[in-house]
C-alpha cells in the first residue's frame, strides 16, 4: 500500500502561540501519547530566544524528559548555531531551520532578510551535517503573506532551491495563513518541484479558511508524499495574526486512510490525545473527526 509520512507539529507549532503557560510536563505527556499513537516524527520543541516566544523556553527539559520510543525521530526548530548547539546537547535527532517566501514575514519571524537568514543557515547545517543530523527547511507564507499579500510560485522554488542546495534533506512547504487553494496550491509546488526533487517535499498547510485538506488532497494527486500536521488542528504562527493551526492530524489521517494510503497511525488513539490535549489546554477540539468520532460506527 501506498503511504504517507506525517510530521506531527503539536508540540512546536501546536504550543508554541499558547497565551497561558503549558506545563513541561503535559508538553512531555503530549508526545509521549502521540508516538504512542504511531506517529514516527515529531517535532517536539524549538530553540528560539525565549523573549520571542517564551511557550518554547522549556525545550530542553521537554527533549530530555520524553521516554523515548525506538523508531521516532524527535526534531527541534533551530534558527541559529546558538539554538543548534542547545537541541545537540538535548539530544534533538532532527533539527529545521526557517525562513520564508516573503521578506516582510522573514523580517518579523526571525529579524534578518532571506539572503542574511540564508547566510546564518550555512553553519547551522555544516554543524549538524558533522553530527550527522537530518536537517528540515522551512518556507513560510508559501500561498500567502499577513502583510505582503498573494506570493508568486517562483519566489517559493527560489527560496525552496536555495534551501536544498545549501543542503536540507526536506522543504517543508508552509501555508502559514491558510490563504491558500488548490489551484495556487498546485502551481505553487509545480514551481518548486523544478527545483526540489517532489520525495524531498512536505506540505505544511494551515486551516484558517478551511482549504487546508482540500489543498492536500491537491498536492497528493500530484505525488506529494509528507504533510505536516497538529493534533486536535492546535497552534497559530506568532508573527502571523489571526492564523489558526495546522490541519488537525486526525482529519488528515481519516482523509488519507479513506484514499487507501497507509499512515501507521491508530486513529483511535489519536482521536483520544486531541481530545486529552485540548481538555488539558481548555480549548475546544479543533479536529472534525475528533468531534465526530464516537457518532458513528462505521471508521476506516
Ligand atoms: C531568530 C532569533 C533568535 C533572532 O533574534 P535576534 O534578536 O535577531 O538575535 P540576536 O542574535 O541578535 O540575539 C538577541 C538575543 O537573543 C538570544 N538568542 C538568539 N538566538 C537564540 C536562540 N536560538 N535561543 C535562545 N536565545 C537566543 C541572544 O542570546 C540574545 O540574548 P541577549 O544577549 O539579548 O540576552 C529570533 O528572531 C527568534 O527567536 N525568533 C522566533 C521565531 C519563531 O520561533 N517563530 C515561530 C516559529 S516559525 C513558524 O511557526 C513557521 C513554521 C516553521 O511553522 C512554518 C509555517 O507555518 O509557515
Amino acid at each position: 500500500m501506498d503511504s504517507v509520512r506525517l510530521v506531527e507539529m503539536g508540540p512546536r507549532d501546536g504550543l508554541q502561540n499558547e497565551p497561558a503557560r503549558v506545563p513541561t510536563n503535559i508538553k512531555i505527556g503530549l508526545v509521549e501519547r502521540l508516538a504512542d499513537c504511531g506517529l514516527t516524527h515529531i517535532e517536539a520543541a524549538s530553540f528560539v530566544s525565549p523573549r520571542w516566544v517564551p511557550q518554547m523556553a522549556d525545550g530542553g527539559e521537554v527533549l530530555t524528559g520524553i521516554h523515548r520510543k525506538d523508531g521516532v525521530v524527535y526534531s527541534a526548530l533551530t534558527p541559529n548555531l546558538q539554538g543548534l548547539k542547545v537541541a545537540l546537547a538535548a539530544g534533538a535527532d532532527e533539527v529545521a531551520v526557517f525562513t520564508a517566501a516573503s521578506e516582510s514575514f522573514c523580517q518579523r519571524n526571525i529579524n534578518c532578510s532571506v539572503a542574511q537568514s540564508l547566510e546564518r543557515f550555512t553553519p547551522v547545517l555544516q554543524l549538524a551535517r558533522e553530527r550527522g543530523l537530518r536537517v528540515r527547511g522551512y518556507v513560510s507564507t508559501v500561498l500567502g503573506c499577513p502583510y505582503e499579500g498573494d506570493i508568486a510560485p517562483a519566489a517559493v522554488a527560489r527560496v525552496a532551491g536555495a534551501l536544498y542546495r545549501l543542503g536540507c534533506d526536506e522543504i517543508s512547504l508552509g501555508d502559514t495563513i491558510g490563504t491558500g487553494t488548490p489551484k495556487k496550491a498546485i502551481a505553487m509546488l509545480s514551481a518548486v518541484r523544478q527545483e526540489v526533487p517532489l520525495a524531498r517535499l512536505a506540505a505544511h498547510f494551515h486551516d484558517t479558511y478551511g482549504q487546508a485538506l482540500a489543498n492536500l488532497y491537491a498536492v497528493l494527486e500530484q505525488g506529494l508524499r509528507i504533510i505536516d500536521s497538529s493534533v486536535a488542528g492546535l497552534g497559530g504562527c506568532p508573527y502571523a495574526k489571526g492564523a489558526t493551526g495546522n490541519v488537525a492530524t486526525e482529519d488528515v489521517v481519516y482523509l488519507l486512510h479513506g484514499l487507501g494510503l497507509n499512515t501507521g497511525v491508530n486513529l483511535d488513539q489519536l482521536v483520544h490525545t486531541g481530545r486529552w490535549i485540548s481538555l488539558q489546554l481548555g480549548r475546544e477540539n479543533g479536529s472534525k473527526t475528533g468531534l465526530a468520532w464516537d457518532n458513528h460506527s462505521r471508521k476506516p
